[in-house]
């Protein structure tokens, strides 16, 4: 390493010489292999945009000039130029590293944060209009994804710079990739774009502007043959692009490896007296085998192998939530061909992989666009079919309108299956699906419910795919409990929920992968107090089971919620609703998230202890609260302690 170390920012950047600048590239993707093989992380998008951000700060000067990235899963190689090479970024997206987003509390060169894509265009756009306004002189570049611009937010953002600004530079990073291959018509049309002559639509002023670039003059017997094409152009024999038609000036496709021409083509829009959009073709994972071969895989990977690319990831454990699911939904969609599955462009981190390969004409990526995805599904349930959305809670919060206005006010039959509700740990608070039950709670005629298990989620899924209306299917990322499956899946009782324990000092009413903290917990507690405390797997968010919890609270001294969500307006809240309602006067203790967003971490063991969640804190708080609860004068109930999943 003997460049990137010394690079303290932005400035370091541009004193490079020219011949230095592979050498960089060279070691800012050592690097990021280096640090994703042991962290995890976005390897594949950052690695394709080495020598573009190099060039975007060559060219630019954050912090005065402002980048926005979008989603910003590739902006390591940002971050890596703006003085965070170190320590932090060696443990980038774990407790105490870098987040794996621009973080505008992380440095003054991330004007912007990110996370969720099809923000960045409208970000700029508002960047750009206030510096009209304020009358400054900085510069506002947008870096897009070629998915972004399958989000319906970044085509607003189009539809509006014309009339909004008259300089705006636009980088279309274009690498045929979403997470999947990119998908639809916009998809298609970029193919087109680069498919047609290569060339570059320049203004008529190309000549004057090859005298102002180092080694213009070489361009120039290439200027002579794109000057006829741009006098074609102009003079209407060329359709112009998508992007001339939003009033931008498109200059593209061009290479995005080529240091030269990026800095040529960089100087290009950053004089423009134009919004302009710069087409440029990127490989994703450039620079590592494994990621070039398998661009989905490696587009945010776990820890692994630098030689073979192979997950680090250790002995097989139970299958994933979302292979549960994935797997399911092809059984229930090969008995009934009326189910269909959907999903925003995530058909791995889904299950809907399982779907697309066995029942493709049951399947639909509808690309970057939750909003898209719940009104689609509610037009498919007009007509008979059951449509199964399948996004993460986090991303449905998009689309938090199309289900109330289209799907819930139109009772229309349609079910959510919510991946990722919980922590994300390392993705962070942009990611963690932590208030889906309190945006859904809300909602009339809305059925919430989440599995204690694997087996316990495809019961669910059945009992949403029975349910005549809206179900919402919270379940986590990752492992599943490893209990053994049912052959067949059995409908739940809606609103029913399932004592697993019995007690009366104590009772928990746990939601989720909980259920085995509440085991845990009363057990100890159990054979540490003497108390009698019991479990039961609430199953349903909405509606609550308010005759057993009722119940409960009349003969137990202490009522206890557990859920993986905040508890503003979530499920322990809902279980206070029910109390109040019916003057049951039992305390309650709500163990959930706190009111306020909780960062990335390398586990959820960590970041459960950072934020008073630990098995401890939990213990302390029960006891607290039990010590606190006016004593009930009800005989211990000698029944036998139940285990679950086997008696642990
Ligand atoms: C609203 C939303 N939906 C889904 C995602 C998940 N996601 C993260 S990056 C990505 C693909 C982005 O593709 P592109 O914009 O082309 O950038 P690239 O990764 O190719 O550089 C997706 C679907 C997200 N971050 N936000
Ligand atoms: C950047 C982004 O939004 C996705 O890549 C996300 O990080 C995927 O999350 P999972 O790894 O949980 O599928
Ligand atoms: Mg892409």
């Amino acid at each position: 390493m003997q460049i990137l170390p010394n690079i303290k920012g932005p400035d370091d950047v541009k004193a490079l010489a020219p011949e230095q600048l592979p050498i960089l590239a060279e070691e800012i993707r050592e690097e990021i292999i280096h640090v994703t093989s042991e962290n995890g992380g976005h390897i594949g998008p950052n690695l394709g945009v080495v020598e573009l951000t190099i060039a975007l700060h060559r060219h630019f000067s954050t912090p005065k000039d402002r980048f926005v990235f979008d989603v910003s899963h590739q902006g390591y190689v940002h971050k890596l130029l703006t003085g965070r090479y170190g320590e932090k970024f060696r443990k980038i997206r774990s407790t105490g590293g870098l987040s794996g987003f621009l973080n505008r509390e992380e440095s003054e060169h991330d004007c912007y944060g990110a996370g969720h894509a099809g923000t960045a265009l409208s970000a700029a756009l508002g960047m750009a209009t206030a510096r009209d306004l304020n009358g400054t002189d900085e510069h506002v570049v947008a870096l897009v994804g070629d998915a972004a611009l399958t989000c319906g937010i970044t085509m607003e953002a189009l539809n509006n710079i014309r009339s909004s600004t008259k300089r705006l530079v636009v980088i279309l990073n274009d690498n045929k990739w979403s997470i999947a291959p990119n998908v639809g018509a916009i998809s298609n049309y970029l193919n087109e774009l680069i498919t047609n002559p290569v060339y570059n639509r320049l203004h008529q002023d190309f000549e004057e502007f090859l005298e102002g670039v180092p080694g213009g003059d070489r361009l120039k017997k290439f200027g002579s043959k794109v000057k006829q094409e741009t006098k074609d152009f102009f003079s209407g024999d060329y359709e112009s692009s998508l992007f001339e038609k939003y009033g931008l000036r498109y200059i593209g496709p061009i290479d995005g490896h080529d240091q030269k021409l990026l800095d040529q083509y960089m100087e290009f829009a950053k004089k423009s007296e134009d919004p302009v959009i710069l087409h440029v073709l990127t490989t994703k994972g450039k620079g590592f085998e494994a990621a070039l071969g398998d661009p989905e895989k490696f587009h945010g990977t776990s820890p692994f192998c630098k030689t073979s690319g192979k997950s680090k990831s250790g002995k097989p454990g139970p299958s994933n939530y979302q292979d549960v699911m994935g797997r399911a939904l092809v059984d229930f969609c090969k008995k009934d061909k009326r189910i269909v599955g959907i999903t925003g462009a995530m058909p791995s981190g889904t299950g809907l992989k399982y779907l697309r390969d066995e029942l493709p004409e049951q399947y639909f990526d509808v690309g970057i666009a939750e909003e898209h995805a719940v009104l689609f599904a509610a037009g498919l349930a007009t007509s008979g079919i059951k449509p199964v959305v399948t996004i993460y809670s986090t991303f449905l919060q998009r689309a938090y309108d199309c289900i109330i206005h289209d799907v819930s006010l139109q009772d229309l039959d349609v079910m959510f299956c919510m991946d990722r509700a919980g922590l994300s740990p390392n993705d962070g608070a942009t990611h963690h699906g932590l208030f889906d039950i309190s945006y859904l709670r809300c909602v009339p005629r809305a059925v919430i419910m989440q599995p204690k298990d694997e087996d316990e989620l495809v019961d669910m899924m059945k009992t949403g795919l029975e349910h005549k209306g809206q179900s919402f299917i919270r379940y986590p990322r990752g492992a599943s409990v490893g209990v053994q499956m049912k052959d067949d899946a059995e409908a739940i009782e809606i609103g029913k929920a399932e004592p697993l324990r019995d007690g009366d000092d104590i009772i928990i009413w746990a939601l989720g992968p909980m259920v085995q903290d509440a085991f845990k917990l009363a057990n100890k507690i159990g054979a540490e107090q003497g108390l009698h405390v019991g479990v039961v797997n609430a199953r349903f968010a909405k509606p609550i089971d308010s005759k057993l919890l009722i119940e409960n609270a009349k003969k137990a001294r202490l009522i206890v919620t557990m859920e993986d969500h905040v508890v503003t307006g979530g499920f322990g809240t809902g279980c206070l609703e029910v109390l109040q309602e019916n003057n049951v006067q039992t305390p309650v203790v709500r163990l959930g998230w706190p009111d306020r967003f909780v960062d990335h971490g390398s586990s959820g063991t960590e970041l459960r202890a950072a934020n008073g969640l630990s098995p401890q804190d939990m213990e302390k708080n029960i006891l607290d609260a039990y010590r606190d609860a006016e004593p009930k004068a009800i005989a211990a109930d000698t029944t036998p302690v139940l285990g679950y999943p086997s008696g642990k």
